[in-house]
């Protein structure tokens, strides 16, 4: 967790509490929509979640945003932000590895990068169903804002540990890309979000390496294989066909 400053989150309140009616899944297909999971044979391997998810290439297009264009500067404004801080925060830890922080701006370009606006509707608290099923982001790094309700926990020691709300603190995950290229110096934390007797917001900014960067282990020996992102096995992919993501197993040597 990091301190922020808090009129940061004031200012994007409108995007935190954005409509839960946002366009729907199905027209934002067109700025790229999430997937189900057809092999679930249990409830609990469904998310009770919603999500707009926007790439940042398209993030000033309007028709991205259907009815809620007036949505469209803020969100341009706060992946600015975002995208600012998630490669600042990118660029010290690369340092930390010796290496240059510029190997970041090289690798992540925004074109892989994007906005996720996730919305979970009320429902009663459940360990049978999940907010958002567990898993690790794929990326190099996240930056979650959550509002005030509670829900989001991480795996810590074998035990799920739940991330208090803090409005003057946003959160900052490693991604599985991240841990790779680290050599697992760094790691990407397993996470899942609980359900919750009112409804709940979050946004999440993913700082990602673009589909034509080399991906590979900054330090030897290695314990992932180099391979161009875009020849790897693709995630949505995986997920429509299998039911879950292939994640870091897909660069394992
Ligand atoms: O809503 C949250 O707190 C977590 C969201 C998340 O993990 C994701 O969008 O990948
Ligand atoms: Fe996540």
């Amino acid at each position: 967790m990091m301190d922020s400053n808090p009129p940061l989150l004031h200012h994007y309140g409108a995007l935190l509490h954005h409509p839960s009616s946002l366009p729907s899944l199905e027209s934002n297909q067109r700025c790229g929509g999430l997937v189900g999971n057809p092999k679930a044979t249990r409830p609990n391997q469904f998310s009770w979640s919603e999500a707009f998810h926007i790439p940042l290439t398209k993030i000033s297009e309007e028709t991205c945003y259907g009815q809620f264009s007036t949505l469209r500067e803020v969100m341009e404004e706060f992946a600015a932000t975002m995208s600012k801080l998630a490669r600042m925060l990118a660029g010290v830890l690369a340092e930390n590895l010796g290496h240059r922080k510029e190997v970041i701006e090289d690798t992540c370009d925004e074109s892989a990068c994007f906005l996720r606006l996730n919305h979970y509707p009320a429902y009663p608290v459940s360990p049978e169903i999940h907010g958002l099923v567990p898993h690790t982001d794929s990326g190099f790094l996240t930056i979650l804002c959550q509002d005030q309700v509670g829900g989001l926990q991480l795996m810590k020691d074998f035990k799920w540990v739940a991330v208090k709300p803090n409005e003057e603190a946003l959160i900052v995950n490693i991604g599985d890309l991240f841990q790779a290229w680290s050599n697992d110096v760094y790691k990407s934390v397993e996470h899942r979000v609980m359900t919750n007797k009112m409804k709940r917001f979050s946004i999440a900014y993913f700082l990602c390496p673009s589909y034509d960067s080399l991906i590979g282990s900054c330090r030897e020996p290695s314990m992932y294989k180099s391979s161009l992102l875009e020849n790897t096995e693709n995630k949505f992919e995986k997920i429509s066909k299998i039911g879950h993501k292939v994640g870091l197993s897909r660069f394992l040597l």
